[in-house]
């Protein structure tokens, strides 16, 4: 027998070793489904990483949604202080998002040129889960119904989200029940379309912005609105700066003109007044 330390064993304090019949980790978690969903179309190394980026930005993206709704649900019930936690998780999550593409950059364009041809011509741009934050946090645009017209059941969830009135909508509405001046064209509108700044929104933010103590919890969903807009901006710049190092200028697999496209999302304002109020402070 050697004098070596043995291997420590869980077993002794009590952790349980055995699982048949019993719900375990890869049980609960299906992780056969999800660590089975990888199927490469190349033999190139690099295409699991792409992969495995989208999927678990997916994931992310399908927490985001959950979230972003149940603040929404949340402002327009008034709950205001449980929608500031799932604004905070919804900025975190974006957060985690940005950090990933540090994971992405390592591919080279060489690299993803040996599977990019394998990709035919699906895209991000197909993305139905995006779409649907995009909608969620306002940005609207029916025309992005088109790419998922051979989907029905994904056509009719974005039909919603195109149709209810945005996370950003709700806090006016929300601002408004509690007497602040916001005009009418601004609270009874065509949900369908992008949202369009007005003064009376502006000057309501200025109102609370000049003096915090007497509006506190506007004053902090103000800020966790301009919290979450800023890190979706670092993602869509991220998402240009990583395309435009991997592809340069090509175009883009989902037929637009690429970081042209992409760029011009750069200037996509969500929260508009939130911005505009800056100036005036
Ligand atoms: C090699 C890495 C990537 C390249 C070269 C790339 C390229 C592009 C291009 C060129 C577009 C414009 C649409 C098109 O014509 O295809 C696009 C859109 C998009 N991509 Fe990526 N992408 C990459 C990684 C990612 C990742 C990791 C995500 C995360 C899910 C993502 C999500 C999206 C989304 C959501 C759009 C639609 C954006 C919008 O409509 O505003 N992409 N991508
Ligand atoms: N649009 C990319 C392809 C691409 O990135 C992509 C392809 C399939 C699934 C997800 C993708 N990611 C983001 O657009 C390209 O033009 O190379």
């Amino acid at each position: 027998m050697s004098d070596a330390p043995q291997p420590y064993d869980p077993s002794t304090e009590g952790a349980r070793m055995r699982f048949e019949g019993r719900m375990s980790y890869i049980d609960y978690l299906h992780l056969d489904e999800v660590l089975h969903a990888q199927a490469p179309l190349s033999s190139a190394h690099d295409e699991l990483l792409f992969i495995i980026q989208h999927q678990t930005s997916e994931l992310w993206m399908k927490l985001a949604i959950h979230e972003i709704v149940a603040a929404r649900d949340a402002i327009k019930d008034g709950r205001m202080r449980p929608s500031f936690k799932m604004l905070t998780r919804v900025a975190r999550i974006f957060e985690q998002l940005n950090g990933a593409w540090d994971v992405l950059r390592t591919m080279t364009p060489s690299e993803y040129t040996t599977f990019r041809e394998d990709l035919g011509e699906s895209s991000g741009f197909q993305s139905w889960q995006y779409r649907a934050i995009e909608f969620l946090v306002g940005n609207k645009n029916a025309s992005m119904l088109q790419p998922h017209s051979h989907v029905p059941e994904v056509v009719e969830l974005l039909q919603v989200h195109l149709e209810t009135p945005s996370l950003y909508d709700e806090v006016l509405i929300l601002l408004a029940d509690h007497g602040v001046d916001i005009d009418p064209s601004v609270l009874d509108r065509d949900w369908t379309q992008p949202y369009q700044p007005h003064e009376s929104v502006r000057a309501a933010w200025e109102t609370i912005y000049r003096d915090p103590e007497a509006h506190w919890s506007a004053y902090e969903l103000a800020e966790k609105l301009v919290d979450l807009e800023d890190y979706f901006r670092r993602w869509r710049f991220n998402h240009v700066t990583t395309v435009e190092r991997i592809i340069g200028s090509k175009r883009g697999t989902g037929g637009t003109s690429g970081t042209g496209y992409l760029r011009r999302m750069l200037d996509v304002v969500l929260f508009p007044e939130l911005w505009d109020v800056r100036t005036s402070l």
